[in-house]
């Protein structure tokens, strides 16, 4: 049985839909899994989760297959006590929250219960996503199988080999979708400055990131070369790479760094 016949068999709760569930919620939805089976927990649910037919807020079930935890690591402490007592039916655990450590889900969910960390990131909504994974003692090979097929849903799945992992992972990929979104802001701006219609600039500049990102995954060459594809000696691309990478590299550094030291402070709670 797959992980998308327990769920549609047995449901699953997802406690907190925010800009994160949602992402994930919406990229199950497109690979068909039945919105009667999902179970949201959410104070205040947007117009599109309740607009998706799935319960919310309602009875949940006492066994669902995947419980899925995506509230944020502040709101933890009141949020998960409305799991406890699940573990007795075979639930898999799941969170997506940053810094939040297993063995703090331990103590409220059980040492017993399987439980799997996960650091998704906001292009699962489109299928695009790339999840982190790591489990807790109790999660068996099937457990881990059965997340990384949910994840899998919705974009590429890795496996880390220790949970300490999970901080730098945050700060690469997890946040990572952010950055991007601000090189395109930058890049669009910089076309306006330059005397392109705004329109048009970003046009360019959310096109040239996608498709810069396509050829960086399809092309048997590492992004370098293909860097090196783009550069003409003495040409347009080798004048701003000389701006560009005087900064950037330890820009870069520096942003990452930020962003996983925050994970590791936010570290039960
Ligand atoms: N956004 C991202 O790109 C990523 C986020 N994450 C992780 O996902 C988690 C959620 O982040 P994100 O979706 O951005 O945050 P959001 O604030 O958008 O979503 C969290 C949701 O949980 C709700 N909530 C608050 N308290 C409770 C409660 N007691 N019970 C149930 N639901 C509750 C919030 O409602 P209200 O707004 O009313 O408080 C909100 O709708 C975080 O732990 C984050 O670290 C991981 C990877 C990427
Ligand atoms: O900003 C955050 O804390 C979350 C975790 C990764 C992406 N968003």
């Amino acid at each position: 049985m797959t992980i998308f016949d327990d769920i549609t068999q047995r449901g699953m709760v997802l406690l907190g839909c925010g800009k994160m569930g949602s992402a994930m919620l919406a990229g199950w939805l497109a690979e068909g899994l039945p919105a009667t089976s999902v179970h949201v927990i959410d104070p205040k649910p947007s117009d599109w989760v309740t607009g998706t037919g799935v319960h919310v807020n309602a009875a949940l079930p006492d066994a669902p297959a995947v419980a899925l935890i995506a509230v944020k690591p502040q709101m933890m402490g009141d949020a998960l006590p409305a799991l406890q007592g699940m573990g007795g039916g075979g639930t898999l655990f799941i969170s997506v929250a940053a810094g939040v450590t297993i063995d703090a889900y331990e103590r409220v969910l059980g040492a017993t219960s399987p439980i799997i960390r996960a650091m998704p990131n906001t292009p699962a909504a489109v299928g695009q996503g790339i999840t982190a994974l790591v489990g807790n003692g109790a999660s068996s090979a099937a457990h881990l199988d059965g997340a990384e097929a949910l994840m899998q849903a919705v974009g590429r799945v890795v496996r880390l080999e220790t949970e300490d992992q999970m901080d730098a992972v945050t700060g690469v990929s997890g946040s990572g979708p952010a950055y991007v979104f601000h090189l395109i802001e930058c890049l669009a701006k910089a076309g306006e400055a330059q005397g392109l219609p705004a329109d048009m600039a970003m046009d360019l500049a959310k096109a040239t990131v996608a498709g810069a990102g396509a050829l960086a995954m399809q092309a048997d060459e590492t992004p370098a070369q293909l860097r090196v594809n783009v550069t003409s000696p003495n040409g347009t691309t080798q004048a701003g790479l000389e701006v560009l990478m005087a900064e950037l590299p330890d820009l870069i550094a520096r942003t990452v760094a930020a962003a996983t030291d925050r994970s590791k402070e936010l570290r039960d709670g």
